[in-house]
């Protein structure tokens, strides 16, 4: 293929790959379309728990998933109620990061199975995988740096739940378990898409096809956990320390910090020519801002 060629068919490819995200963003936005409302109807049929969220001034948003009966198991009320709070942190302009938390000491038990036994074919398993894959995307996509504050068991859902935050800590006896295999699954809310692009094929393999569980050193030695806080579980100061060691990312104003993570997740999600015309546009909201203005008033020296 000449040079020319070759250039052209990366274009289509690029010009694909964006098409593809504003189509997914789109389905995901979308109330009215048929599949998802029906989807969405059966979801509504199985009520329980809630999610929580609370937006601080401090601009960290707190984001409980909360369900102690079950051990935060997502009831289909619950994933709906997902889609909402994730609705309502992409219009926050103020904020800097969400944490993702379970009430009572332990983070998710993944899908209530209950509820799991209600739509157990496979067309409605596949519907509310995709509920599930665009609410998580657009998590994960959100311009907030996010945190999964792993306190206790993150299994199944749970566990994929964690992949749609940046970062991930957790208490020193908390576990991360995909026990998708014990239960004649795989992961279907994106969970391996997203664990082989933080761990990589290898150990996401070895995770998912030996349902292994991860504690916080081996999470640490493979590159899932981030940090571990030195307390534990239920231990009531576990949200604190999380937000403390976040801290170190969010100083300065929401605009910088949001600009940082919408470049981010550029440069991690598209082709390379179409991550730096999105990184030149960001660029373009923070140039000559009042936070670089003042900056440059100050002269500062980074030493
Ligand atoms: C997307 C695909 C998926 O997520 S598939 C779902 C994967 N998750 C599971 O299979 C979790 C199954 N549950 C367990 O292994 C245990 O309950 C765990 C979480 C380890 C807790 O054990 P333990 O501390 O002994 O408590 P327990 O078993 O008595 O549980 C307390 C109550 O919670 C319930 N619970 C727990 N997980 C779920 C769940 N996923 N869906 C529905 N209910 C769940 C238990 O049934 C128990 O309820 P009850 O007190 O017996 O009424």
């Amino acid at each position: 293929m000449s040079v020319c060629g070759a250039a052209r068919c990366r274009l289509i490819q690029t010009r694909g790959a964006v098409r593809r995200i504003l189509q997914q963003n789109r389905t995901a936005c979308s109330h009215t379309n048929g599949p998802a409302e029906s989807i969405r109807e059966k979801l509504q049929a199985f009520p329980g728990g809630s999610i929580e969220l609370q937006k601080q001034e401090t601009g960290i948003a707190v984001l409980t998933v909360s369900n102690p009966a079950r051990m935060n198991a997502f009831s289909g009320s619950m994933m709906l109620e997902l889609e909402q709070r994730v609705h309502e942190l992409e219009t926050w302009t103020e904020g800097k990061a969400v944490i993702v938390q379970g009430a009572a000491g332990t983070f998710c038990s993944g899908s209530d199975l209950n509820a799991v036994r209600a739509i157990a074919n496979p067309h409605d398993g596949m519907k509310m995988c995709e509920f599930m894959q665009n609410t998580l995307t657009r998590l994960l996509r959100l311009p907030l740096i996010s945190m999964a504050l792993v306190e206790g068991r993150a299994l199944g859902g749970g566990a994929e739940l964690t992949t749609a935050c940046d970062f991930r800590l957790m208490t020193s006896d908390g576990v991360i378990q995909f026990v998708h295999k014990h239960m004649g699954l795989v992961p279907g809310w994106g969970g391996a898409a997203r664990l082989v692009r933080i761990v990589g094929s290898q150990n996401a393999l070895k995770l998912l096809s030996g349902a292994k569980k991860v504690d916080p050193d081996f999470g640490k030695q493979m590159g899932l956990v981030d940090e571990v806080l030195h307390c534990s579980s239920g231990e009531g100061d576990t949200l604190a320390h999380g937000e403390q060691w976040l801290s170190q990312f969010i100083k300065g104003p929401a605009p910088v910090i949001q600009a940082v993570k919408k470049v981010v997740i550029s440069g991690r999600e598209l082709p390379l020519e179409q991550a730096l015309e999105t990184e030149r546009n960001v660029f373009g909201t923070v140039w000559g801002g009042p936070a670089n203005l003042e900056a440059l008033a100050l002269k500062p020296k980074h030493k």
